[in-house]
């Protein structure tokens, strides 16, 4: 179960997500709504990048009172990912394979599923919008988190690679892992059975089933 409780994210321009409670339980969520209605934010912050209000707890571990544990059980990748140019993405996964204790067979298995091998030394400043995105999908399913979250994880990343993912998130969501996961595309995700729709306009979960 993800519980999020009271939660409250503010921006200076005024914009905000409220929401009050929402107790996703473990499945396979998409998150809809248009551009600008807060979609990111609340993934940003379920993923404990961005700071906000409130309560949040991924399999009764509060991200506020046990942030390491918390950050360790989930997998994010974002829209637009963003890392340091001079790094490559072998660099990247070694770094969160140690702190998420990825065995090597996964490593190997997520590395050839999404065809990262053959720029696995190159700098990422060099890297293709496509490749950036396959970087940050290797990097969220390492370690075998108890949710992974996908912020837009279908745009830019070729045909094969997206009927990978479908694949792999079919795999992990039988094998016990939750997700939420935010598509302009919900086409790209109609041969799964989502658990739930939820609707997000300015800053609410308007409707959710
Ligand atoms: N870091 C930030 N600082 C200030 N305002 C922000 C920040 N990130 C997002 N916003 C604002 O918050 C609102 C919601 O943005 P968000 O990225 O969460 O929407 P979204 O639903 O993911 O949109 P899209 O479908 O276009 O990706 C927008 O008005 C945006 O300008």
């Amino acid at each position: 179960m993800l519980s999020i409780s009271k939660f409250e994210k503010k921006y200076p321009s005024g914009f905000e997500v409220v929401i009050p409670q929402l107790d996703l339980p473990m499945g396979i969520h998409l998150l809809m709504g248009g551009n600008g209605s807060g979609k990111s934010t609340l993934l940003k912050a379920l993923a404990g990048i961005h700071p906000a209000k409130g309560t949040i707890q991924l399999e009764g571990i509060s991200l506020e009172k046990q942030p390491i544990e918390y950050r360790k059980k989930i997998g994010y990748a974002e829209a637009e990912p963003n890392f340091p140019e001079f790094l490559s993405i072998s660099d990247l996964i070694e770094v969160v394979a140690k702190a998420k204790a990825a065995t090597l067979e996964e490593i190997e298995d997520l590395t050839y599923r999404f065809g990262t091998n053959s720029f696995a030394n190159y700098p990422i400043g060099g890297y293709s919008s496509g490749m950036l995105k396959k970087t940050a999908l290797v990097l969220a399913f390492l370690g075998n988190p108890k949710w992974i979250i996908l912020d837009e994880p279908f745009t830019t990343i070729d045909i094969e690679t997206q009927e990978q993912l479908i694949r792999l998130i079919q795999e992990k969501s039988s094998a016990g892992t939750g997700f939420l996961i935010t598509s302009h595309q919900p086409r790209t995700l109609e041969i799964i059975q989502l658990t739930s729709i939820l609707r997000m306009k300015n800053g609410k979960i308007e409707q959710h089933g």
